[in-house]
């Protein structure tokens, strides 16, 4: 399997403070992994590295062998390194259909005449359909985004996030906010993703991760602390310490 996303090394202070230390992962071509850690353990700021919305202190970042770490958040998502977002940023009046639709044109580079263009454009309309329908959105791809459910709304999220054609996928917790009763709707629509997408998973919801991952990666106080499967992720001896401790530590 070849590589497709590597960081090297990798590290960002801020003042004194070492946020990330010396981190390296590399991700091939359709795998699944999933970040998590303690709270404060450094993972948006890894995001925010990735991404490209903040320098590194050290250390590469590199997309289907090319080195991004100079190039900006926008250079990053047209080669293919895509993220959705914490925090929901959709427009309420607007469909799923229209959102995926507006994606879509932004990126082939419409994005001045996006209204005039919306209507009649059957190539951009049959691709959000494609989408939405793998993100599980066909039914309600027309009612107003205000209309639809949390998680549907998260989901909507990871269809315009498609829409970009993203090689490397970055999911910033999918299923923060959605009731419990909805998750499986978020694990199902995450297991018809195209196998060959690597996605890369920041995820507080340790069901969710468990049965999505292949690979955890654990980061603790800036530190990479374990790489393997999930399997051995909760008898990790280092893992347990970093999970009490932050436990311990917010119940003062
Ligand atoms: N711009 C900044 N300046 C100074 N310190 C920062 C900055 N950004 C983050 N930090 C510090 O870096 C540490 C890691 O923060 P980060 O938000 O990356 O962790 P996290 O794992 O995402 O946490 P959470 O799960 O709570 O969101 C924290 O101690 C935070 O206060």
């Amino acid at each position: 399997m070849s590589t497709v996303f590597a960081v090297d090394h990798l590290s960002k202070s801020f003042g004194g403070l070492k946020v990330n230390h010396d981190l390296s992962i590399a991700m091939t071509e359709g795998e699944r992994l999933a970040l998590i850690g303690p709270n404060g353990a450094g993972k948006t700021t890894f995001v925010n590295l990735v991404t490209g919305r903040i320098p590194p202190s050290a250390g590469t970042v590199h997309l289907m062998g090319e080195d991004i770490t100079r190039l900006g958040a926008v250079a990053r998502v047209r080669r293919g390194l895509v993220r959705t977002f914490q925090v929901t940023r959709l427009f309420p009046d607007m469909t799923p259909e229209e959102h995926v639709v507006m994606a879509i044109l932004q990126r082939q580079g419409h994005a001045t005449r996006i209204l005039a263009r919306f209507h009649g454009n059957g190539a951009a309309m049959d691709e959000a359909a494609d989408i939405l329908a793998t993100l599980g959105l066909t039914d309600v791809a027309r009612r107003k985004v205000v209309e639809i459910a949390y998680g549907q709304q998260r989901l909507l999220e990871i269809a315009i996030a498609m829409a970009q054609r993203p090689k490397v996928l970055l999911l910033d917790e999918p299923a923060a906010g959605v009731p419990s009763s909805d998750t499986p709707l978020i694990e199902r629509a995450l297991e018809r993703l195209p196998a060959s997408l690597a996605v890369l998973m920041i995820e507080h919801d340790m069901d969710l991760v468990f049965r999505f991952a292949r690979r955890v990666v654990v980061l603790a106080a800036g530190e990479l602390i374990f790489q393997g499967l999930p399997a051995d992720v909760a008898r990790d001896e280092k893992v347990r310490e970093a999970y009490l401790g932050s436990y311990a530590h917010a119940g003062r």
